[in-house]
């Protein structure tokens, strides 16, 4: 059979900056594909689909947690480092895995959750029954409930205390998260080194880095909020020491969600990096306030107070991902609108967020959808898409927790939506089956003929994202505009730059209200040039010789417009052509 989406096998090009220009997708093995027919997504099946994510034009997948887990926290409980869950396959299909991606031109990286483990896992089974051998101390033990009383509870659905008693050992152990998931004891070194080796060991096996999963609780301290602590940067940037000196290329992703200038404090400074890249989670709910709010103010705002990133550093953004929407980086105020634009139905609620996928929360409006992604792949920050996301998958929130999100991917019409073969009843979660997600038309087949769908929308996007620098590369600022309903900015390479990128400036402008808007800028320093829209080509307005320009866009339109050169001729609309995205057989015809 013809495979539609087999381009061509290009290898990894050598880019030591790879990771701020790429497109991130983050994919559950679980949820994606059933090669062998237990109900439960797998790492061959994963493999048997990467023709698809070269095809869409990812460049990184990014794994959560596939290791040995009793999976009551997606296996970001982790009973085993250093084997992959059976369900899921064997070493041998993870190295398989890197392999046959890198063979594509994409890259890898993996999850890696190292503030806790599962109590399924042998050291908190030993440092429970054994507090004097090796493992002992290898957890935060107390004969009291009543340290560190300032540490906020994560997870307030479902925990009282950061403490809970061991009946074994008959003391108290420390967890951020769930009182099934310990916390290790980062004070002592021999966890340290425990943790550089689970390091070391995955960098081995050949991925292109980690994400450093809830890296702000690594140390506890009295009298702190055992948050960002300066231990935990010490830590990090001993471990980026290593990683730089053993594995150059490879990089190191926190997920540290906190505020603008806490997360900053993550990626370290030149005489002491840390982490090459780290997700800016204040910017995603403002890009969702900001779409009902139909005023820019909360994306100017934050972006105004996001601080400067070193060199050789890049953000990580997102719209939705694996966990609730978190709502934890806005105001009080915020956060109340925000529940009622967004989760009416108390059953759309987890902790401090919404637990919806990108589509519903958007009540399957396209142009809404077509908005944010713009927003997101024209932000500064290199974007992490949430798998289904491009079809426009749907959720049930009639699952547990986070699951409403991590049902099984839509592929075809077929049984199981082309996930797997099994019996319904036996699947991990049920295939979504709403009335306006049902797999019969929301799915991955239909889209790839039609022309017109989301699909190939992003896929779109991606190309034109990936022929332009500026979005990954190029500085940031904010163009004042007279409509309040309107975001501009400029994202701009200069003449000379350090990975010797052609020069270019690039206006992007949103309109984020439901009705057309005129939008008035003065960019003097352009006073006189013209404008060419990336997908199209065309030709717009050039700017008076004030540097004045009056844009007209409708009802959640945006544009991205290239601001041609001084002695460009305006006369020929046509000669830069967008890129041409070579379509697989299936729908070229
Ligand atoms: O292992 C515990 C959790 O670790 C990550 O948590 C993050 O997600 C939380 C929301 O679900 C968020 O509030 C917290 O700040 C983050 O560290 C991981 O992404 C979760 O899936 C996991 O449950
Ligand atoms: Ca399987």
């Amino acid at each position: 059979m013809v495979n539609p989406f087999q381009l061509n096998a290009p290898g990894l090009a050598h880019d030591p900056h790879w990771y701020r220009k790429a497109v991130f997708y983050e994919v559950l093995v679980r949820g994606f594909a059933d090669a062998n027919g237990d109900g439960s997504g797998d790492l061959s099946g994963l493999i048997e689909k990467l023709d698809y994510l070269q095809w869409l034009g990812i460049d990184c997948l990014w794994l959560p947690p596939f290791f040995e887990s009793p999976l009551r926290d997606g296996g970001y409980d982790i009973s085993d480092y250093y084997d992959v869950l059976d369900e899921f396959g064997s070493l041998s299909d993870f190295k398989r895995l890197v392999a046959e991606a890198h063979a594509r031109g994409v890259r890898v990286i993996i999850d890696l959750p190292v503030n806790h483990t599962s109590d399924q896992h042998h050291w908190f089974q030993e440092s429970r029954s054994n507090p004097d051998g090796p493992y002992g101390d290898f957890y935060v033990w107390s004969d009291t409930d009543e340290k560190y009383e300032d540490a906020r509870i994560i997870f307030v659905d479902t925990e009282e205390s950061n403490w809970t008693f061991d009946p074994v050992r008959r003391q108290f152990f420390w967890h951020r998260f769930f009182s099934h998931q310990p916390d290790l004891n980062f004070e002592n070194p021999a966890v340290q080194e425990a943790i550089f080796d689970v390091v070391r060991f995955w960098l081995d096996q050949g991925i292109d880095g980690f994400r450093a999963d809830a890296i702000p609780y690594l140390f506890e301290e009295e009298g702190t909020n055992c948050e960002n602590l300066p231990k935990t940067h010490e830590f990090l940037k001993r471990l980026r020491a290593m990683v730089d000196e053993n594995y150059p290329g490879r990089v190191i992703i926190a997920e540290a969600n906190q505020m603008p200038d806490e997360v900053v404090e993550y990626f370290g400074d030149e005489d002491g990096p840390e982490c090459h890249m780290s997700f800016h989670f204040p910017i995603m709910p403002r890009l969702f306030y900001a779409l009902r709010d139909q005023k820019a103010a909360p994306i100017i705002e934050t972006m105004r107070d996001t601080p400067d990133i070193p060199a050789g550093a890049q953000w990580g953004t997102f719209l939705r991902n694996h966990d609730e929407l978190t709502l934890e980086m806005v105001t009080n105020e915020e956060r109340e609108a925000m529940l009622g634009w967004y989760a009416p139905d108390p059953r759309m609620r987890a902790n401090v967020g919404i637990r919806r996928r990108l589509s519903p929360l958007l009540d399957n409006s396209r142009a809404e959808v077509e908005l944010i992604h713009a927003l997101l792949l024209s932000l500064p920050g290199s974007p992490f898409l949430y798998y289904g996301d491009e079809i426009g998958m749907g959720d049930n929130i009639w699952l547990e927790d986070r699951d409403a999100s991590r049902t099984p991917m839509q592929w075809n019409p077929d049984r199981n939506a082309g996930f797997s073969p099994v019996d319904p009843g036996k699947l991990y979660l049920p295939v979504v089956q709403s009335l306006v997600y049902h797999f019969n038309h929301v799915n991955v087949e239909a889209q790839m003929a039609t022309s017109s769908s989301l699909l190939h929308w992003v896929r779109q996007m991606l190309a034109v994202r990936k022929a332009h620098p500026a979005f990954g590369l190029g500085s940031y600022s904010n163009v004042p505009v007279e409509s309040e309903n309107v975001l501009a900015f400029l994202r701009e390479v200069p003449e000379t730059n350090a990975e010797n990128e052609q020069a270019e400036s690039v206006l992007c402008i949103f309109n984020l209200s439901q009705h057309p808007v005129a939008a008035r800028m003065q960019l003097p320093q352009f006073a006189g040039r013209g404008l060419r829209d990336l997908f199209g080509g065309a030709v717009f307005p050039a700017f008076a010789d004030d540097g004045e320009i009056t844009l007209t866009l409708g009802s959640h339109d945006f544009f991205w417009l290239r601001v041609r050169s001084a002695n460009s001729n305006t006369s020929s609309p046509h000669t830069q052509a967008m890129p041409v995205i070579a379509l697989p057989e299936a729908i070229s015809q």
